[in-house]
């Protein structure tokens, strides 16, 4: 998608990414119902949510793939809708799926982007050397990017995407398909660009542990934001650590908690749940005064998936697995927007 000119630089006070009211839907479905937001410059803001949750059409508004049926957004101070091309210049995307072209080398992909973004020729090799540096990839310049492992292309994507120094990196599911190492070593690639490159990311995941990354996320589900804020103050707002145990007679323990300490616990395969304000205090008086053996007991922090289930009365994965209804014309298959 390449802008008329080279980007021009904007103040950068005003926050990188406004969104009011944002919906898309398509027949047959609302993939996303009234999305507001706001993201600074600088900042790390993840998107998370299960598999459609309306996640990547969002991206795809604000990054000017598709057009908001209502609502409004502002990204790096140009109006999505109304000035594409500004928002274009001023963005980078990486894609879901990996857009590099396996045929031409690290070096060749580069410079390829940087002529589509019309950057002159001396600023394209000092960026092009510099962006294969910040993502590790200095040394394989020359090489053919089939030769790259799924890790390496995704951080040659994500040079590229930074290449015409844009206000705001967007990034769909940046691990999606790699093994742990892999997903690891991107993250610490992610957070040296954070470090070195004053940019705003705006990523997408469903994965629990790379929201912890960001600095504030907005949990989604079912097309709409559910809850916003910090991972640490997201997760204190729930107040209650969960206790999970084993006994040896787990339903007469769910009435006998209930009973001594009016807590309420589920029994399911996996023993009891329950939850307390400060669980591990709380463990010694649980054990004297329960009235029944207890065999093993675990004490957690809450999790984003607590907050999760907080806000949606389900867990992520339960939600991967059984996606709300799309009504009565069912899920449709994805089709252009
Ligand atoms: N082009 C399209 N045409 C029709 N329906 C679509 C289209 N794009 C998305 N949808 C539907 O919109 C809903 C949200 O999809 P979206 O891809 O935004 O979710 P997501 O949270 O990004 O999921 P994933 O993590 O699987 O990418 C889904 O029901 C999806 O089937």
């Amino acid at each position: 998608m390449p802008p008329a000119s080279a980007p021009t630089p904007v103040p950068t006070a005003q926050p990188t990414i406004v969104a009011r009211g944002l919906c898309k839907s398509y027949p047959g479905v609302k993939a996303v119902r009234g999305v507001d937001l706001t993201v600074h410059p600088g900042e790390t803001f993840g998107f998370l949510g299960p598999n459609g949750a309306g996640k990547s059409t969002t991206i795809a508004m604000l990054c000017t793939l598709a057009r908001p049926t209502a609502g409004r957004a502002r990204v790096a101070g140009a109006d999505v809708t109304e000035d594409p091309g500004t928002v274009r210049s001023r963005m980078g995307l990486v894609f879901q799926d990996l857009t590099v072209d396996g045929d031409l080398t690290a070096g060749e992909n580069l410079r390829f982007h940087a002529d589509l973004y019309g950057l002159p020729k001396r600023t394209a090799r000092a960026r092009t050397a510099e962006m294969l540096e910040l993502v590790g990839l200095a040394d394989r310049r020359n090489s053919l990017v089939r030769t790259f492992s799924g890790g390496m292309k995704r951080r040659l994507e994500i040079a590229r995407g930074l290449l015409h120094s844009p206000q705001v990196l967007f990034l769909d599911e940046p691990t999606i398909g790699l093994d742990p190492l892999s997903r690891a070593q991107l993250w610490e690639h992610l957070h040296h660009v954070r470090k070195e490159q004053a940019v705003t990311l705006f990523l997408t995941t469903h994965y629990l542990d790379e929201a912890e990354h960001c600095d504030r996320v907005a949990i989604m589900d079912d097309g709409r934001i559910v809850t916003e804020g910090t991972p640490a103050a997201l997760k204190a707002a729930i107040g209650t650590d969960r206790i999970r145990l084993h006994t040896t007679d787990d339903r007469a323990a769910v009435t006998a908690l209930r009973r001594q300490f009016g807590l309420n616990a589920t029994a399911g395969p996996d023993g009891l749940c329950t939850q307390a304000p400060d669980g591990a205090a709380f463990v010694p008086a649980l054990c004297a005064n329960l009235g029944i053996p207890v065999l093993s007991i675990t004490v957690t922090s809450p999790s984003l998936d607590d907050v999760f289930l907080q806000h949606t009365g389900r867990t992520i994965r339960d939600a991967e697995r059984t996606p709300r209804p799309a009504g009565p014309a069912g899920k449709p298959q994805r089709q252009a927007p």
